[in-house]
């Protein structure tokens, strides 16, 4: 699993160890690890986490463009609004607070959307996350890195106008409580008010690949490909 397998790396100081480990608060998991590969039970295989955040309004096509991702280059697929709706699925204690907060296009408590991710990421294998629909918000944004302690390698922002964006949604065909006229116009208001910030702050940080996301699926992704095929041949 990526954070065990991560926390696992012999070329790292045991200071920045213990920092990350008490960060992600898995200091036994870490010891635990640290044993088992002394003694030669995991064979241990350094891996940096590879993150992607996908951002862009409702309906401008970021679900659609990660599966195109997947397919390509191999990343786990988080999208944080799948991990909320299985949350209320579930019936958990928090489902009917995400439902409501969802139903309203409003943004669910910061904890309890990292928290969903940071399990999603700690039962993978795989090392490259695209974190699908998050951060929407700055406080989302700074909560993932103090949670879980990394900042993402590439931030991807499809930008798509607005009544391509309402058109999209109304015809999603999902089922979902907040693809209707009423829900997606609060959407759009809380996109341009909450998480267009977190986009500019990726910008200034030089980590923004602005994707123009009008045409064919297909035309699209021949704008992503080249992003993640330059990654690729760093290594
Ligand atoms: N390039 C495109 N042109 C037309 N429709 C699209 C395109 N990309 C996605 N869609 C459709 O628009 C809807 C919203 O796409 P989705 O990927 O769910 O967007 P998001 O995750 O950003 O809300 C879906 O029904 C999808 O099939
Ligand atoms: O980090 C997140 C992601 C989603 N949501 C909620 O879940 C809804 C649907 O999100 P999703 O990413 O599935 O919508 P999309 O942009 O793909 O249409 C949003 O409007 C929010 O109410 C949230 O609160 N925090
Ligand atoms: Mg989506």
């Amino acid at each position: 699993m990526w954070r065990r397998v991560a926390s696992l790396s012999s070329s790292v100081s045991s200071s920045f160890l213990a920092q990350t480990a008490s960060r992600l608060n898995t200091w036994e998991s870490l010891t635990t690890g640290i044993a088992q590969q002394a003694k030669g039970v995991i064979a241990p295989k350094e891996k940096t986490p590879f993150i992607t955040f996908v951002l862009g309004g409702p309906g401008s096509g970021k679900g659609t463009q990660c599966i195109k991702i997947v397919e390509t280059f191999g990343f786990a697929h988080l999208s944080a609004g799948d991990l909320l709706r299985r949350e209320i699925a579930s019936k958990s204690a928090d489902g009917a607070m995400i439902l409501n907060t969802i139903k309203e296009g409003k943004i669910v408590p910061s904890q309890v959307t990292v928290k969903l991710i940071q399990k999603e990421m700690e039962l993978s294998y795989n090392h490259k996350f695209l974190i699908d629909g998050f951060p929407r918000t700055e406080e989302n944004r700074v909560s993932f890195e103090r949670i879980i302690g990394v900042e993402p390698n590439v931030v991807l922002f499809f930008d798509c106008p607005e009544e391509e964006m309402v058109k999209r949604v109304l015809n999603r065909n999902e089922g979902r409580v907040d693809d209707n006229l009423e829900t997606i116009k609060k959407r759009l208001t809380v996109f341009q008010a909450l998480s267009l910030p977190v986009i500019n702050y990726y910008s200034e940080k030089g980590k923004l690949y602005t994707i123009k996301a009008i045409g064919t699926e297909d035309e699209i992704f021949e704008q992503v490909r080249p992003i993640f095929a330059a990654f690729e041949t760093v290594g």
